[in-house]
């Protein structure tokens, strides 16, 4: 079951900020929040955040930031003015980096953002992991990196739907558990691998499912986003 009432965030990636709006303002209602990553606010940054922002939907803003303790703490304090639902940062970034990024996000007191970790990327299979250098299945580096975050002090990570039983069993309930690579049935894969439906993942505990394409590239959003909606419902 979901912490969220619409556990749906659709990621608008996209560089063209009249269409983020606009799908923002579109969805409104049918998804829990909206997504921005590097894509959008490379090309668009604070400005073309607010732009989004005035749709008045909960932001996931997705920088994935990883670099030194001292440099994420910074990108991070530097988002707090946007006020944010949600930030992230790499947990191959260590402990330290993932302890400044919380510290820094409590500067906000109450109106902090969710500091979450991303694990390991629903676009690697276990041969792209090998080829990193890490030994083992996705699963098992995964809950590695959510007990690292979680020592850190951050409130969850983002995983594949795959990993959700075990992290729920060994994390807890209250531990987020942000989960992309969500595809509805017949739905084009792309890039990801590590895929799911969103009843399914649902049903396994994620709290937020990130969906993208299946929504944007929809020729209409709103009822893609709405039939999405209807498939957690049933
Ligand atoms: O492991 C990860 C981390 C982040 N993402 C992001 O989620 C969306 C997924 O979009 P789709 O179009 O539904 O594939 C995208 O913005 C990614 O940057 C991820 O997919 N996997």
């Amino acid at each position: 079951m979901s912490v969220i009432p619409n556990p749906i965030f659709c990621a608008l990636d996209t560089v063209d900020e009249a269409h983020a709006a606009s799908l923002a303002r579109g969805l409104k209602g049918t998804v829990g929040g909206v997504k921005l990553g590097m894509e959008f606010f490379n090309a668009q940054g604070p400005q073309g955040y607010r732009a989004v922002a005035e749709a008045g939907v909960p932001i996931f803003l997705d920088l994935k930031l990883h670099d030194i303790p001292n440099t994420v703490a910074g990108g991070i304090r530097a988002t707090l003015p946007l006020k944010p639902a949600i930030v992230n940062v790499h947990a191959a970034g260590g402990l330290a980096m993932m302890r400044a990024a919380a510290d820094a996000a409590k500067e906000a007191g109450d109106a902090r953002p969710l500091v979450i970790a991303v694990t390991v990327l629903t676009s690697l299979d276990q041969s792209d992991l090998a080829a990193t250098g890490v030994a083992g299945t996705p699963a098992d580096h995964v809950l590695r990196l959510a007990h690292l975050a979680a020592k850190a002090g951050l409130d969850g990570v983002v995983c594949s739907a795959h990993e959700i039983e075990r992290l729920r069993a060994e994390l807890g309930r209250d531990f987020k558990l942000i989960v992309p690579g969500i595809r509805p049935t017949g739905s084009d894969i792309g890039d990801q691998k590590r895929i799911m439906t969103p009843p399914e993942a649902l049903a396994l505990g994620a709290d937020i499912l990130v969906i993208g394409r299946p929504i944007t590239g929809a020729t209409n959003p709103r009822e893609a986003a709405e039939a999405i909606s209807a498939s957690l419902a049933a």
